[in-house]
Parts: structure tokens; C-alpha cells; sequence
């Protein structure tokens, strides 16, 4: 079965500034990877090229659902490109923040809706039905992030690691086929870690691919089928976490970081 995103050759240059020389990547339909590597070395922007926010200087991506033929993901739109398949959520967390808990995931949702302006006036009973679809929907994946008791909440009356879980909750609506999460634990008390790689296990159990940026080496080194590094902007080293832990590019890319940052 060929790759679920292949990606060849990408580079992103910001003026002068070469982000990205060159990477190339995998990931197979249902793997947990992840990207790591030392602060600036591009990561989240490969992300941003990856979901269409960036348009690549150079280089493919290449995108094969699983019984589908192959299509390129270049120039498109961030949204065409999460009906394609692929969600994220943010370094920065972007909640909608004097919405409702519940309605920032419906907002999810709507990629895979199908009334018109003109139907969410008139209001025919399709749309009715549709709707308390997308709300039973929405409320059940809340449920799964632990958020349901507090649905009618404003968002941005959350705690921190809530509302990370929200954005994972809203990214799902979009029914994904491989799932970005740019920095998940960041912030996060050792708990709400624990919470959240199981949430990713259970992710994941349902055949999601997961593409993962985050500097808990502890978390990643448990969690990723495979890893790829990036320094300055290049991969450096690619494998299993095993043969990731023990590459000496990889150790010295990681050097004058903190020790048990990497352990
Ligand atoms: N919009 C932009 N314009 C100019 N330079 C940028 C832009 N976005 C990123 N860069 C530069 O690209 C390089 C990679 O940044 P990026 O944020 O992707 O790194 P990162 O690996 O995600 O870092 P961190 O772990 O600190 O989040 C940095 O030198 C950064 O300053």
C-alpha cells in the first residue's frame, strides 16, 4: 500500500532564509510519527506547508487516501487541504474563544456538512436534521477529550491543557485521516500528559495517522512508530526511536539542551 502523505524534496525559504532544505518524509496510514528536533529548526513550518498556510519554495506533496489514486496537495487552500484529510491543531492554541466549548467543535464539523447559506436561513428539514447530527457528533468527541460537563462553557474559560483537548476535539470533527499536532503536551501539568497520550493511543486505535511536533523526548519516545529529525532546517536522522536515541547526529544536535530533555 503506497504512503498515505509522501512528501519530496521540500524546501520553504523566507527571503534569504532556507527553513526547510530538501526533506522528504513518509507517513503510512495509521502510524504515529513524530518531528522533532532543537528550537528554529523548522518544524512548525513544516507543518504550515504541510496544511497549505505556506506555500513551498520547492518540492511534493503528495497525498494517496487509503482505495484512492494519488493527488498533489501543492497550491492548495488550507481548507481544501482538511477535506482532503488532514487536521491540525496549534503551537499557539487557537480556540474561538467567546464561542461555546461545544460550538468550537461544530465549527469542526462543518467541512463535512452540506447545507448552503440559503438552506441555514430557510431552515428545511434536512438542515434541521443536519445540524442536531453535527451537535450529537460534536458532543460525543467531546466526550472522548473529557470536556462534555463543560460543553456550554465559553472557551476561553477553560484551563490551558482544556483547551488543547478542544482544539485536538475540533481537529477530529473534521474527520481526519493523518492528525497534526504541533507542541500537544506543551504546558501541561504531568496529569493532563498522561491524559493526553492516551487520547492519542485511542486516536490512533482508530487507524488516524498522527504526525507529531513536541518536545517531551519522554512522550515521543513512547508514542512514535518513527522519527524524523530536523536541524536547521535539514533531516538529519530518521528510524525507530531506539536507533533515534542512540544516533550520535542526533545527540549532538541535542547538545547544550537540557539533559533530561532528552532522555
Ligand atoms: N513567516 C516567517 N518569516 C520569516 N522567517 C520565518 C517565518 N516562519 C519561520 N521562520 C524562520 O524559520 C525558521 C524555522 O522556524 P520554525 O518556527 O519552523 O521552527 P521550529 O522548529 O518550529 O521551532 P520551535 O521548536 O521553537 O517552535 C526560524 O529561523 C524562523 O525564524
Amino acid at each position: 500500500m503506497p504512503p498515505l502523505l509522501t512528501v519530496n524534496k521540500l524546501s520553504m525559504d523566507f527571503g534569504g532564509i532556507r527553513a526547510i532544505d530538501k526533506c522528504s518524509l513518509r507517513i503510512k496510514q495509521g502510524e504515529i510519527v513524530a518531528l522533532i528536533g532543537p528550537n528554529g529548526a523548522g518544524k512548525t513550518t513544516f507543518f504550515n506547508c504541510l496544511t497549505g498556510i505556506y506555500q513551498p519554495t520547492a518540492g511534493e506533496l503528495l497525498w494517496t487516501p487509503p482505495n484512492s489514486p494519488s493527488r498533489t496537495l501543492n497550491g492548495l487552500k488550507p481548507h481544501h487541504i482538511t477535506e482532503q484529510g488532514l487536521a491540525r491543531t496549534f503551537q499557539n492554541i487557537r480556540v474561538f474563544r467567546s464561542m461555546t466549548v461545544l460550538e468550537n467543535v461544530m465549527i469542526g464539523r462543518h467541512c463535512r456538512t452540506t447545507a448552503t447559506i440559503l438552506g441555514a436561513i430557510l431552515r428545511p428539514p434536512s438542515v434541521a436534521r443536519e445540524e442536531q447530527k453535527t451537535i450529537a457528533t460534536s458532543f460525543a468527541l467531546l466526550e472522548r477529550v473529557g470536556l462534555a460537563d463543560v460543553a456550554h462553557e465559553r472557551a476561553d474559560n477553560l484551563p490551558y491543557g482544556a483547551q488543547r483537548r478542544l482544539e485536538i476535539a475540533r481537529a477530529l470533527a473534521t474527520d481526519p485521516l493523518l492528525l497534526l499536532l504541533d507542541e500537544p503536551a506543551a504546558g501541561m501539568n504531568p496529569q493532563e500528559g498522561q491524559e493526553l497520550e492516551t487520547l492519542i493511543r485511542s486516536i490512533n486505535n482508530d487507524r488516524t495517522a498522527v504526525l507529531l511536533i513536541e518536545h517531551d523526548m519522554q512522550l515521543v519516545m513512547r508514542l512514535a512508530d518513527h522519527i524524523f529529525v530536523l536541524e536547521y532546517g535539514r533531516l538529519i536522522a530518521e528510524g525507530p526511536p531506539e536507533a533515534i536515541r542512540n544516533d550520535p547526529a542526533v545527540i549532538r544536535a541535542y547538545l547544550g539542551e537540557e539533559e533530561d530533555h532528552y532522555a
